[in-house]
């Protein structure tokens, strides 16, 4: 398959990615191509998906531009691109037993918000950790927390503030995220599967929530997502990626209508629908690469 090339690209995009490769290598030898010469710009404020099945690439892909890819253990992660730029400066990654930095600018959502908040800290202590960061202290920073755990729409905020995560639903965990990654004045957003750990109608709420959000602050949002319909709705443009490569990007509303590449169509023709009683068999993604 040949590398998808972005067609518009603005002289000054938020991201921008050219021929990025990812490979893993273990210390058995093992040697994976995790990303193969992805392209694209993401502008200010756009919202983008990336899409594809299980171990496609996304999470390599999304975190390999925030910077936070390094090699770790056994494992040797080697990053290459012709461009990998935020905010016209290129990304950083660091080298094996260094912390990964934050690249200043970006804040990501982890799929589980079990894992990633502080388990023993009160979420308002984790809140105001961020928004010191970001220059806000004091009294200023205590009503700058209450107002963004309301921004997410939790109720009973003093409540809240006070609670450590595990005394939190699995749902208002999530807004916690979004709140804490917002709350440092972020110009990208990157969302790793952050409605995977949710039930449908939770998954859909999240998934609004941080297009308002995202939308109302100005803020560009990366999401990652096994629902590509959700995407579709919910996105200005789509990297759809196969194997590693980025087999087709566009626009969200033309990929719903007119997908070119037959994966994509697959990917949205084998989720049922409600509107769809007629169709007996679904297609399956591998019959799908085996024909094309
Ligand atoms: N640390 C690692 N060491 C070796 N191989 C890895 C490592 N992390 C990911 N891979 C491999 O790289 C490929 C891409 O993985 P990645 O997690 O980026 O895919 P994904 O599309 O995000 O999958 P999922 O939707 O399941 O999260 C997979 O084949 C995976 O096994």
């Amino acid at each position: 398959m040949s590398p998808v090339v972005p067609q518009q690209s603005s002289a000054h995009p938020l991201l921008r990615v050219r021929g990025l490769d990812v490979r893993y290598r273990s210390g058995d030898g093992a040697d994976h191509l995790a990303v193969a010469g992805a392209s694209f710009d993401l502008q200010a404020g756009q919202r983008m998906a990336l899409v594809g099945q299980s171990g496609s690439g996304k999470t390599t892909l999304a975190l390999a531009v925030t910077g936070l890819l390094t090699s770790t253990g056994t494992t040797d992660v080697r990053i290459s691109a012709d461009q990998l730029t935020f905010e016209g400066r290129p990304v950083v990654s660091r080298g094996r037993g260094a912390i990964p930095l934050r690249t200043p600018g970006i804040a990501v959502v982890f799929q589980d918000a079990m894992n990633a908040l502080d388990p023993v800290r009160p979420v308002g202590k984790q809140l105001a950790a961020v928004l010191a960061g970001a220059g806000t202290t004091g009294r200023a920073a205590r009503d700058a927390a209450g107002h963004w755990l309301e921004r997410v729409g939790l109720r009973d905020v003093t409540r809240v503030l006070r609670s450590r995560p595990d005394e939190l639903s699995g749902g208002m965990r999530q807004r916690v995220m979004i709140a804490i990654a917002l709350a440092g004045g972020p110009r990208l957003l990157v969302a790793d599967e952050p409605t995977s750990a949710l039930d449908a109608s939770l998954a859909r709420g999240a998934m609004e929530l941080l297009t308002e959000l995202t939308r109302s602050e100005g803020v560009a949002l990366l999401v990652i997502s096994h629902d590509i319909l959700l995407c579709l709705e919910h996105t200005d443009v789509v990297g759809v990626m196969y194997d590693g490569e980025i087999v087709e990007f566009g626009d969200s509303a033309r990929l719903a209508e007119h997908a070119e590449h037959p994966y994509t169509r697959a990917l949205v023709e084998c989720v049922p629908t409600l509107a769809d009683r007629t169709r007996q068999w679904l297609p399956t993604l591998a019959d799908v690469m085996s024909t094309s």
